[in-house]
């Protein structure tokens, strides 16, 4: 048997340091990629908000599916270690990929500051999104297990710390990458034009990974590593494929019953590999309710609404999760667990996942509280089978207009008529509508001919000047925004004589009266649940894994993430629900069902030592530890050998 002499700090394995900073680095690198990642399908690859919100979200699914091939060529090959090394290699490959993809000059031919070719920058960028997705997924799985393996039998205590303080270096990744990234990307670089630095916010991303990479092999000889025992996936599907094979040959009534049906295969598998799969199979059961709190994550509740009250930049707005996550897990594992344990109630691991579902569910009862308050101050919005006309009278006297045999309009002078109708009508909306007689330009906007209106342009909340030209001929004027509220501005003829005093403004739709204090509930109680439910699931699928196939439970636990995400992009293509609020109600009635399954299903699973079960089975067999391992090998070959020398093979009870 093996026994590592480990450095330690604090009870801590000091490689320990090593592997939380590489999981710092590499988080920063994913979630500041991904912070910008929308943004460069809209306004790069100028995709329209659905595709860039489809790819973006199969792109998250992708990177949650890629630890499965992770965790068997660690488990089944190359080990730990090595994969991890070799899979960052990939994911830094993809990340300088991604970067090289933002750099408009390669194509801009016409120095135009728009690429040329948009195949190019397409098929860059989503080679690096797959080479991406295969590293991060592929060592996230083998990361979190390594971590754990560094930690001897009597670091219990400290290797549930460990998951938590992983935990909080994930998330304290994702908050300065989700701050620091959509900054880079608000620069302006280029070589022949000067655009936003795309290239400088997915680029520093990419010296994160390299970075994340020099100090995991920083740390190479302090770690325990473990060497694969053999190809252990092929084993359990052999395994798993002989014991079904078996259970149906014996299907008659005459033959005695076993206890599990994975028992069906003790005439060919050692018993060892038996009662590991039975571990792992039991666990993976038990994750089949779970994605659902990741397709409720993933929605990230009200985020919108958030953005504007805030007045940040809409893409760091995904900093408020991991802050929350910064405050609540220490608060979770120094005062709010041990104090429920005081009080002797027994919150076991499977508990707390529970109560973190229910608690993602409020999140989503108190979105759909405020989503009725929201909207009680938007206007009415014309129904399937009506249509909104907006008439704006730019004559110089009160005008009646009739739109359809017996409806009249009656519309002053420089005022704006919304009318709904149950017949078919086109909508009429605008932001500037200009009444003077010739062209204007107005800041930020592109000039105006006389009689026409510009589209609606998005302006930050609060004071805003303007400024008004045309030709040698100028005014000023300045208005407050409330936000989600829309305007329309009525420029009269006499614009610049009363030096814009005449401007008309026309509430369109009212300011989000909503106080900002009425979303903190619905953060604060996902990322509560997130607390309870994802740093458990983390500690969970570690401790009740065999020795040979932690990264296999690891990766199983976070494919959990991966169907949820692929849950959300079918519910985006089934279409919404007419109200979001009930959209959201939906939801959590979805979570509270699949949280009472789980906590059925959580009921009838007993908690196991790994290590236990192996050493009583080794017992039972009268072997020690070294004998099993070259016993394993050798039924191996003998497996082998039957299936070239006999074909199939007839199994005697
Ligand atoms: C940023 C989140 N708070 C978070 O930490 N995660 C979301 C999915 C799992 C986890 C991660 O590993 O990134």
């Amino acid at each position: 048997m093996l026994v590592y002499l480990t450095a330690e700090c604090c009870g801590y394995p000091i490689s320990i340091f090593f592997i939380v900073v590489n999981e710092f680095c590499e988080r920063f690198s994913y979630y500041g990629m991904r912070a910008v990642l929308v943004l460069y399908f809209r306004y790069f690859l100028l995709w329209d908000d659905d595709l860039a919100t489809s790819i973006y979200h199969a792109f998250v699914a992708l990177c949650y599916l890629t630890p499965i091939l992770g965790a068997i060529i660690a488990d089944s090959w190359l080990g730990k270690f090595k994969t991890i090394i070799y899979l960052s290699i990939v994911y830094a490959i993809g990340q300088v990929t991604m970067a090289i993809s933002t750099i408009h000059d390669i194509t801009d031919a016409n120095r135009d500051g728009t690429p040329d070719n948009f195949t190019f920058h397409i098929a860059l960028s989503m080679l690096g999104l797959i080479l991406i997705a295969l590293g991060t997924g592929g060592i996230k799985p083998c990361v979190a297990a390594f971590g754990g393996d560094q930690f001897q039998e009597h670091q219990s205590r400290q290797l549930n710390t460990f998951f938590s303080v992983f935990y909080l270096c994930i998330n304290a990744g994702s908050l300065l990458s989700t701050l620091i990234t959509p900054v880079l990307r608000a620069q302006e670089c280029g070589i022949h034009t000067q655009q936003q630095c795309y290239p400088l916010a997915f680029g520093v991303p990419a010296v994160l990974m390299v970075i994340s990479l020099v100090v995991f092999i920083a740390g190479s000889g302090m770690y325990v590593k473990t060497d694969p025992e053999g190809n252990i996936m092929w084993s359990v599907c052999k395994c798993i494929g002989f014991a079904i094979k078996n259970r149906f040959r014996h299907r008659s009534s005459s033959y005695p019953k076993r206890e599990h049906w994975m028992d069906w295969a003790n005439e060919k598998y050692d018993k060892l590999l038996i009662a590991q799969i039975k571990m792992v199979l039991k666990v993976l059961f038990l994750y089949i309710p779970l994605p659902m709190f990741w397709t409720l994550f993933d929605q990230k509740v009200s985020i919108c609404h958030f953005s504007g009250l805030l007045g940040g930049l809409p893409d760091q707005m995904q900093t408020v999760n991991p802050i929350l996550i910064l405050t609540l897990v220490p608060i979770m594992d120094r005062l709010i667990f041990p104090l429920i344990q005081k009080c002797g109630l027994n919150f076991s691991p499977l508990k707390r996942m529970t109560v973190g579902m229910l608690f993602a569910a409020m999140a989503f009862v108190s979105a759909a509280l405020v989503q009725i308050e929201i909207d009680k101050t938007l206007p009415n919005f014309p129904s399937s089978s009506e249509s909104q006309l907006k008439v704006v009278n730019t004559y110089s006297t009160t005008l009646n207009v009739t739109i359809s045999p017996n409806e009249h309009l009656l519309i002053e002078s420089f005022g704006v008529q919304l009318h709904t109708s149950k017949h078919t009508y086109s909508t009429i909306s605008c932001m500037f509508v200009n009444g003077y007689t010739a062209d204007l330009n107005i800041t930020n906007l592109d000039s105006i001919e006389p009689s026409a209106t510009t589209n609606y342009t998005l302006v930050n909340q609060g004071k805003r000047d303007f400024v008004l030209r045309h030709g040698e001929q100028w005014c000023e004027f300045s208005r407050k925004f409330g936000f989600g509220a829309s305007y329309t501005f009525l420029i009269p003829s006499t614009v610049f004589s009363d030096d814009c005093e005449s401007i008309t403004e026309v509430e369109d739709m009212k300011p989000n009266s909503v106080h900002m204090a009425l979303q903190i509930p619905q953060y604060f109680l996902i990322t509560t649940g997130e607390v309870m439910f994802s740093v458990t699931g983390l500690q969970f699928s570690y401790s009740q894994a065999p020795k040979n196939m932690k990264s296999v439970l690891q990766a199983g636990w976070l494919c959990t993430n991966a169907v949820g995400n692929i849950i959300v992009l079918i519910v985006a293509e089934l279409g919404k629900l007419p109200k979001q609020w009930a959209e959201y109600l939906l939801f959590a009635s979805l979570l509270v069902a699949v949280s009472i399954i789980f906590s059925i299903m959580a009921y009838f699973y007993t908690y196991i030592d790994p290590a236990e079960i192996e050493a009583q089975v080794r017992k039972e067999q009268g072997l020690e530890p070294e004998e099993m391992e070259k016993e394993t090998l050798e039924m191996e070959e003998k497996d082998e050998d039957q299936k070239n020398e006999q074909g199939v093979k007839q199994t005697k009870i």
